[in-house]
């Protein structure tokens, strides 16, 4: 067994991502084959302890000290600089060594593994902050939700399980800007989602396309972009280039936006018709996947109003295949139609949403092995 262990690290060390990819999801499959009813059970129904478990000990911040400590800890040495009461703290620091997120080392005495280090990133942090505390009440009140109206398509974005486990009558982008640690954890988590992965004008010819641009025209209108890390990123790519980058999202959130030496922002809301107009492209990430096909429609027609003759629709969004799709996907097509009455699409879908706007894809562009993609929009 030691010997298959050490043969699966050096494979995966020399692996590029889709094949270490393969090799966890093999290695899944593997763990799942050799389950019996019994290991069936306590994995899947205890799995909602390791989120609300791992938010105690980043609250406890747990993960940084430890990671940060060159030494291992006790429980005692962590109670000190917690505050938290030593056999409370214990018992927590069990189950997390016990699931993997910690190393015990001794009795009572712990230290960091690769998860300890992962988890006191603050990017990753985040996303766990977000997904316990907003994703996860929705996805829970799903079951009841799905009974109560009899198994049917989720399609209104002020009627999801969201509404239900918040008490709140509004759509989540609304109800989002009442709560500003949301805002805080959900632009971190963006950013930390995006790390690492290769950017979407890395397949696209962005050089190419960008040639022959009027000298007041704008270059990139980034709608719905966050605090601008596309266009930041695409603006280190292009620093040569004087024509305006623009980021456009809600006032709340652009408060926060990075600041960056020519990229501008303008708070907009995008089921209003485009204010900039004219500009080479018009780049919607992770924007099409949060609406049905109806509101995604206004958005698209709101910008169609604005294009000139040069101009282009960039949609970064999964296109997922029509069979064998990975969980990676699977569960943000979940937390979508949960939270957001949306979808992840596949490319049959894309085409439709296209069609129905008035829109052809010139191209579709795959940049990651998460289904990643750039779509070329152009009017028919
Ligand atoms: C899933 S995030 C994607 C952010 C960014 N494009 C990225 O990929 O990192 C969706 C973004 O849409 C913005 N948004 C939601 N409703 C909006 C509206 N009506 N007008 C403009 N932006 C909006 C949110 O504030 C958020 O930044």
């Amino acid at each position: 067994m030691d010997s298959i262990i050490t043969q699966i690290k050096s494979l995966a060390q020399d692996a590029d991502e889709a094949s270490r990819r393969k090799i966890l999801d093999g290695l899944r499959d593997l763990a799942l084959s050799l389950e019996t009813p019994q290991d069936t059970m306590q994995r899947i129904s205890y799995l909602h302890l390791q989120p609300a478990l791992v938010r105690v000990g980043l609250d406890l911040n747990i993960f940084k000290i430890l990671a940060e400590s060159d030494h291992p800890l006790t429980s005692d040495d962590l109670a000190v600089q917690t505050n938290a009461a030593p056999n409370l703290l214990s018992r927590v620091l069990r189950y997390l060594a016990s699931v993997g997120t910690i190393k015990e080392t001794g009795d009572n005495e712990f230290t960091d593994n690769n998860i300890t280090r992962s988890l006191s990133d603050e990017g990753i942090a985040s996303a766990i902050y977000h997904n316990v505390n907003i994703i996860a009440p929705p996805i829970f009140a799903l079951p009841n939700f799905l009974a109560e109206n009899k198994y049917q398509d989720i399609t209104s974005s002020v009627n999801t399980p969201l509404q239900k486990a918040f008490n709140t009558d509004q759509p989540a982008f609304v109800w989002a800007q009442t709560q500003p640690e949301l805002i805080l954890h959900f632009n971190k988590f963006m950013e930390a989602e995006q790390r690492g992965m290769r950017r979407w004008f890395d397949v696209f010819p962005i050089e190419e396309k960008s040639r022959n641009l009027n000298p007041d025209q704008a270059l990139f209108v980034d709608v719905g972009g966050n605090i601008g890390h596309q266009s930041v990123a695409l603006k280190a790519r292009l620093p040569e280039i004087q024509n305006d980058i623009i980021v456009e999202d809600l006032e709340i959130v652009l408060a926060s936006a990075i600041p960056c030496e020519g990229v501008k922002t303008i708070a907009f809301d995008f089921f209003q018709p485009q204010v900039v107009k004219g500009a080479r492209f018009y780049y919607f990430r992770s924007i099409m996947h949060d609406w049905d096909d109806e509101k995604a429609l206004i958005i698209l027609k709101n910008t169609i109003s604005a294009l000139g003759p040069d101009s282009s629709i960039l949609i970064d969004d999964m296109v997922l295949p029509n069979s064998g799709v990975h969980w990676h996907a699977t569960q943000v097509d979940m937390t979508m139609m949960s939270s957001l009455a949306s979808l992840e699409r596949t490319t049959e879908q894309w085409h439709t949403l296209m069609e129905k706007a008035g829109l052809k894809i010139v191209g579709i562009h795959t940049y990651s092995a998460r289904y990643n993609s750039i779509l070329e929009c152009v009017p028919v």
